[in-house]
């Protein structure tokens, strides 16, 4: 009974630290070299994980874990579909997949395996890797399969709550990347906490009007993966969605190789509400922001004179 985590990247590294406390696990990565983490420097994994960068190395793992970026995880499938098809998966990544509209579970249910899952919510890689205390959402369709992946992937510290609300776990997780940028923003142009707040929250509504239009749960927006995620990422500078945020707001470069999934998503986000009529202020202004068609002061500008309305 070997697990197989793909992609070793922080998140996929932390999670092979955590997961490999309790058994065998293989960790995969694109020109790994070694077993020194690139993305999480320091990390000395435990005896009982493999890590390679030969993917035949994990034909012998029973189960899964998908921990590439979202935008990365459709051609990721496209290449080697025939070898994951048969085992149960689950996605780690946080997102809307641009060119498809798509989120990671409706991405690998395209290769017609067993129900695939997500797991999402709030943990940042450093603190898993090092085992502190953590919740996730753990989401499944197949609630049988959800049942046996919440058992096998909970530790002592790594505590994983069930649902079958795929989109809305989905969502949750890809949505607060948007907000926690704009949450940055707001902080980095020094607009204060209580701006903050307020950007949360209506941030939140907006979550809250999306997912439900996906055919989310309301509730499982206010669980781990929504609201749990999003109070994490809009108030931690541990956070690279926010940190990219803090730079825009200041006006400072940001390291483009630093993976920040809200970008994408914020873009990906704002499409399907432009084509769906669904009124995202925030996710527009962060996309029209990241791709540099208006400024720190539009943006602020245009959430600020937007017309009085009910709460
Ligand atoms: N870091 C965190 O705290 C958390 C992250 N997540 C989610 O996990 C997902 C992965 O993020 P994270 O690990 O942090 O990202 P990182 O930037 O730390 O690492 C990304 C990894 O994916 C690899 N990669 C990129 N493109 C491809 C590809 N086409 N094929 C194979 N491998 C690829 C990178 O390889 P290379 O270095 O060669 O580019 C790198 O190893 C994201 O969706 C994120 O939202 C979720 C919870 C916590
Ligand atoms: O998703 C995360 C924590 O739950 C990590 O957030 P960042 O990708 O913004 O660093």
């Amino acid at each position: 009974m070997k697990i197989a985590i793909l992609g070793s990247g922080a998140f996929g590294a932390a999670l092979a630290a955590a997961l490999g406390r309790e058994g065998p696990v293989v960790l995969w990565g694109r020109g790994q070299a070694g077993r020194e983490i690139r993305r999480l420097p320091g990390l000395v994994l435990p005896g009982s994980v493999t890590v390679t960068a030969d993917l035949a190395q994990t034909d012998d793992a029973d189960l899964l874990l998908l921990s590439v970026p979202m935008q990365a995880l459709g051609r990721f499938v496209a290449d080697h579909g025939a070898r994951l098809a048969s085992r149960p998966l689950v996605a780690c990544c946080k997102g809307v997949d641009l060119t498809t509209g798509l989120g990671p579970v409706e991405i690998l249910d395209t290769l017609g395996g067993p129900a695939p899952a997500v797991l999402t919510g709030p943990s940042f890689a450093a603190d898993i890797a090092i085992g502190l205390p953590t919740a996730l959402t753990l989401a499944c369709r197949d609630d049988a399969l959800g049942a046996h992946l919440q058992a096998r992937l909970s530790t002592p510290v790594l505590r994983l709550y069930r649902t079958p609300d795929v989109i809305g776990a989905e969502l949750g997780g890809a949505l607060k990347n948007v907000m926690a940028i704009a949450a940055g923003v707001v902080i980095g142009a020094g607009l204060g906490d209580s701006a903050r707040a307020a950007l949360m929250t209506r941030g939140y509504a907006e979550m809250l009007r999306f997912a439900l239009a996906r055919g989310a749960r309301a509730e499982t927006l206010a669980g781990l993966s929504g609201f749990g995620d999003l109070v994490l990422t809009c108030t931690s500078a541990q956070s690279r969605n926010f940190s990219f945020g803090l730079s825009l707001g200041r006006g400072e470069s940001f390291d483009p190789a630093t993976t920040v999934e809200g970008a994408a998503t914020a873009r990906a986000v704002a499409e399907i509400g432009r084509t769906q009529a669904l009124d995202l202020p925030v996710s527009t202004a962060v996309a029209a922001l990241v791709d540099g068609r208006i400024t720190v002061t539009e943006a602020i500008q245009s959430l600020l004179s937007r017309p009085l309305k009910q709460e």
